[in-house]
């Protein structure tokens, strides 16, 4: 079992584990496995912010399912996300993926490439903001087809900022996927007992949880797997 316990939200440590032995980790493609232990060499314990495997599951089914071809990355790390995404998709997909952070991106690069699909991935190093405006005049002057899917992983005081350029970004009945949105469950706990490295990004989530569901613009699935992951479907 080489996935620590706080990947999961999920209370019972013996059920995590029969689902990640059972139906995740078998499954696993090995140039995931790849990334997440040479992310664990690398980082130690801030390999957890890593999407989790069975969240990374979840995206590669929802991926296939809406047969999605053009999909938008905000918050790429060393790219377990976005390897996902890149071998959901068919040969000729194409995935624009928004970091910082190009070091990381390189860690998990030779992996990115073993797998095959590096063909598909276009790596933007910038602060998202800048680079989602570019899009979005394309997208407005008609030069660029909106997305399908747009997958959300930054930084969480920006989440509401993103989601207003995200709306206009992905395609009418698109997905966003903003993840995190349980922040470890603290957005659950008392104020006195929330454990302070929570505290900024409880807040910013709670108050980016209440903003996504007052929107009438979009439909809502709240789901609790890996540190919660909010699925948005543009109805307009
Ligand atoms: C939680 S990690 C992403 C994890 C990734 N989805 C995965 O599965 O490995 C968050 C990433 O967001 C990036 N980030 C933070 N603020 C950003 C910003 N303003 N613009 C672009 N990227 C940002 C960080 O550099 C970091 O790599």
């Amino acid at each position: 079992m080489s996935i620590p316990v706080l990947h999961t939200l999920l209370r019972s440590t013996a059920l995590q584990e029969y689902i990640f032995n059972t139906s995740v980790l078998p499954r696993e493609h090995e140039q995931l496995k790849a990334i997440r232990d040479a992310t664990f060499d690398k980082y130690g314990q801030r390999a957890l912010i890593n999407v989790a495997p069975d969240e990374g599951q979840l995206m590669s089914m929802l991926l296939k399912i809406m047969n999605a071809k053009r999909t938008l990355e905000i918050g790429v790390f060393t790219g377990y996300s976005l390897l996902t995404t890149a071998l959901a998709l068919p040969d000729h997909g194409q995935i624009t993926a928004i970091d910082t952070d190009k070091d990381a991106y390189e860690v998990g690069l030779p992996f990115i490439r073993k797998a095959g699909v590096e063909h598909k991935i276009n790596f933007v190093h910038s602060v998202a903001s800048p680079v989602l405006d570019e899009l979005l005049r394309k997208v407005k002057a008609g030069q660029l087809e909106p997305f399908d899917f747009v997958f959300v992983d930054a930084d969480k005081t920006s989440y509401r900022i993103y989601h207003d350029k995200a709306i206009e970004l992905v395609k009418i009945g698109g997905i966003i996927g903003y993840d995190n949105t349980l922040w470890f469950g603290s957005v659950a706990e008392e104020e006195n007992e929330v454990r302070e490295f929570c505290r900024p990004g409880r807040k910013a989530i709670r108050e980016f949880n209440d903003y996504l569901v007052s929107n009438p613009r979009i439909d809502i699935c709240h789901i609790s797997i890996g540190d919660g992951l909010t699925l948005c479907r543009r109805l307009s």
